[in-house]
């Protein structure tokens, strides 16, 4: 019997992962903030729950993947949220990311109604999600991990397990955190070849073939050299992360001067309006300082 599972929040990732189970045979319900962003998962098969408690009602596993953490909490604890439904025998699985501290109320809230719950954020943007191709960093109820290995297996191409809850979550941060500072050093290092007389796809070149040649670069240069950011991953979303990254730094008294300057510039991106757009788009405020308008 195909396995049932809820899926609520069907952005740029959700969609993807949620179209992707409904693909590999699994009856997926689906809600979103927007309810009008379901319809296209009901052309593939899908069911639609009126709020998060109607689809914790239905279904005995539901996944989340929702922008941030004041929205991954509003979805459980708001009116008409999942807490309203979540039950023994039930499991709900966050994937969204955010810090620690977040993944640990929701996790003490399920677990006090008798509820399963595993953090799982993803590495992996638009692309893997839609191929299948995630890397899932799972922590949390490991009886739960093991029984969503069906589902992690159709959304990625490796889980994790990573232990206590938080741990995702944190593990999730420091990946970000090392991939933003990476986009801002590749937005600097793209401006100052063009800059100085150099052409920047030779640059990608030059990279490509050496020891820091990387998928990110490869896939995100020749569309920043175009100027070009149709969004994979929203900046806003990695300013988000920086900062929760930056914070998690505080608490463990981790200095991380290359961090901080690469949150600025993803802030200064935002009161740009750039953050809609992929995170790549700070390439901007590099050509920003170098060209004022
Ligand atoms: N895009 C990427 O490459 C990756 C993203 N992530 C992480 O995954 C999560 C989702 O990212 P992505 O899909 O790109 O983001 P999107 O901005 O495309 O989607 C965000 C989702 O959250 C919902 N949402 C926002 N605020 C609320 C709220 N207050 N209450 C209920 N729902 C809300 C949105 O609903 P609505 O449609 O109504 O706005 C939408 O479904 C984020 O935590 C992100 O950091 C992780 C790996 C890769
Ligand atoms: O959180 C977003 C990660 C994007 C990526 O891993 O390419």
């Amino acid at each position: 019997m195909a396995m049932e599972v809820g899926f609520l929040g069907l952005g740029i990732m959700g969609k993807a992962m949620a179209t992707n189970l409904l693909r590999n045979g699994f009856k997926v319900t689906v809600w979103n903030r927007t309810l009008s962003k379901c319809d296209e998962l009901v052309e593939h098969g899908a069911s639609i729950g009126e709020t998060p408690a109607a689809v914790a009602k239905k279904c005995k596993c539901i996944i989340a993947m929702l922008s941030d953490p004041s929205a991954a909490l509003s979805v459980v604890f708001d009116k008409d949220g999942v807490l309203e439904e979540i039950c023994h025998g039930k499991g709900y699985i966050d994937m969204s990311t955010v810090d620690a501290d977040t993944s640990l109320k929701i996790s003490e809230a399920i677990i006090s109604k008798g509820g399963h719950f595993l953090e799982a954020p993803v590495s992996g943007s638009k692309k893997p999600a839609e191929d299948g191709q995630l890397v899932i960093l799972a922590a949390g109820e490991k009886a739960l991990y093991e029984e969503a290995i069906l589902a992690f297996n159709v959304l990625g191409k490796k889980s994790f397990f990573l232990g206590q809850v938080g741990n995702g979550a944190k593990m999730k941060l420091v990946v970000n955190m090392i991939m933003g500072s990476m986009m801002n050093a590749f937005s600097e290092g793209l401006v100052l070849a063009g800059n100085s007389g150099l052409d920047p796809h030779t640059l990608l070149d030059v990279l490509d073939l050496g020891a820091i040649a990387n998928p990110m670069f490869k896939l995100k240069g020749p569309t920043m050299i175009q100027s070009s950011y149709s969004p994979a991953f929203p900046l806003k979303h990695q300013q988000k992360d920086m900062r929760l990254a930056l914070a998690l730094g505080d608490e463990n008294a981790v200095s991380m001067p290359v961090a901080a300057a690469a949150n600025e510039a993803f802030k200064k991106a935002r009161s740009l309006g750039l953050g809609d757009l992929d995170f790549s788009a700070v390439h901007e405020t590099v050509k920003d300082l170098h060209y004022p308008s």
